[in-house]
């Protein structure tokens, strides 16, 4: 993905490797210059990695970009574009970035949007809605005094069973063989080998024996005792504990799905809900949707509000969303295929066949696909992203991109 700058246009699958000078494109079909450039903000995490795109292809005007389309088989944009249609534009890859903490300043709006930023996604299960308002206002700036044409999307919080934040500033460990003691108590402090769950019923219908997995792998444990509401664990396979690192329950190889006992939309959702429709967003992304409806339940109250322009987009993230897929799809205006939360549910190796699978019925039903989470994962560290990376984005299948630690 190479990013536009002034008078330049966007190349989105075109990454090109720091000691590259041209792309390989040759100068008569494309007629371009490959000029370094740099956009993007600075990535939270490490910090160390920004955002940062090698070069774009220097292409005038609004035919130049069409014979690159054309000729060149490309999904391009001018910045011209960029800036009158936003994601109404005729690039079908559409850009969606997470507006955090590493991002959300005039310049660095500006950058993403330069850089080919369609939507700008506010994810509620973070800051306060102060914060949430004041970066929608900076957007609305950027587009009126920059004229952009940048659009806003709020993701609800939704409902899931996750460790509550720690106090640790980043993770901790758990080492095999270790024991812990997994509680909905409310703790004073981060007692050791002690996890919180958000949610008091956690542990309602898990049994001794039962394997409780962390982050869907990145740590297991083997449930060795119920004392009251909590659960004493052994650990099987060491990891780290992560802020809001989510728990699955398994059962001889299955699921033991509990997640879908939570409401989709919550008390907070529907404040958020209503906080997005007085701020005007133009998209929200529901959480954690089982069947369709809670999209109906939010097309029918945004109809009420007189916001029909609003667009409700479907995140499936859980083994009940894709068992009722076709009905959420047809009840929504998009989807998100949250493969984060997805690997929590359902093992890595059949992540893409989902995905595939979504996306065909989406096509068939004209909604768009947003495939969201680790797409460029490695930049969060790196200025390059990895050549298996740029691969996984060489494909026509036209989605929408949803950046998200890669950004915020
Ligand atoms: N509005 C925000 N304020 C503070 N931190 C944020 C915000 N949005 C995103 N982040 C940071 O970026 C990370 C990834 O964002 P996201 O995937 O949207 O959240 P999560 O993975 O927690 O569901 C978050 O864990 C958080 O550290
Ligand atoms: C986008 C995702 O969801 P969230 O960031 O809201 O957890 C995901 O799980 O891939």
């Amino acid at each position: 993905m190479a990013v536009a700058t002034s008078d330049s246009i966007l190349a989105r699958s075109l990454i090109t490797d720091r000691r590259s000078t041209n792309f390989g494109l040759k100068n008569e079909v494309c007629r371009g210059k490959v000029v370094p450039c740099r956009a993007g903000g600075k990535v939270k995490g490490k910090g160390k990695g920004r955002v940062e795109v090698k070069a774009a292809v220097q292409i005038g005007g609004l035919e130049e970009v069409k014979k690159a389309k054309e000729e060149m088989g490309l999904d391009v944009v001018s910045e011209e574009e960029l800036r009158e249609k936003g994601f109404l534009g005729m690039r079908k890859t559409k850009l969606v970035c997470t507006i955090g903490p590493a991002c959300c300043s005039p310049q660095d709006l500006e950058k993403l949007a330069l850089g080919g930023m369609n939507v700008a996604r506010l994810n509620m299960c973070h800051n306060t809605r102060d914060w949430h308002r004041d970066v929608i206002k900076k957007i609305n700036q950027l587009n009126e005094e920059k004229g952009f044409c940048v659009s806003v999307m709020i993701d609800t919080e939704g409902s899931q069973i996750h460790v509550l934040d720690h106090g640790a500033p980043s993770s901790v460990k758990a080492e095999e063989g270790s024991t812990w003691l997994f509680t909905a108590q409310k703790l004073e402090g981060s007692p050791p080998f002690t996890i919180q769950a958000n949610y008091e019923g956690f542990s309602e219908g898990i049994e001794v024996g039962d394997e409780l997995v962390i982050d869907g792998g990145m740590a297991s444990f083997q449930v060795i005792e119920k004392v009251g509401n909590d659960l004493r664990c052994k650990c099987t396979d060491s990891g780290l504990f992560l802020p809001r690192a989510k728990f699955s329950f398994w059962r001889n190889g299955k699921l033991v799905a509990r997640n879908s006992e939570l409401p989709t939309l919550s008390k907070k959702d529907w404040a958020d809900i209503e906080f997005g429709v007085s701020e005007g967003v133009d998209f929200i992304a529901l959480s954690f949707v089982n069947d369709a409806d809670p999209v109906r339940q939010l097309k029918n109250y945004l109809y009420m509000r007189s916001s029909r322009s609003t667009r409700v987009l479907a995140k499936v993230e859980s083994l009940e969303s894709l068992q009722k897929l076709k009905e959420i799809v047809e009840a929504s205006d998009g989807i998100m295929v949250a493969r984060g939360d997805l690997g929590v549910e359902i093992p890595y190796e059949q992540i893409p066949t989902v995905q595939e699978e979504i996306t065909h019925v989406c096509r068939e039903m004209n909604k768009p696909v947003i495939v969201a989470s680790q797409l460029l994962e490695s930049m969060i560290e790196y200025p390059t992203p990895t050549r298996a990376e740029v691969i996984s984005y060489s494909s026509r299948c036209y989605y929408w991109y949803l950046l998200i630690k890669e950004t915020s």
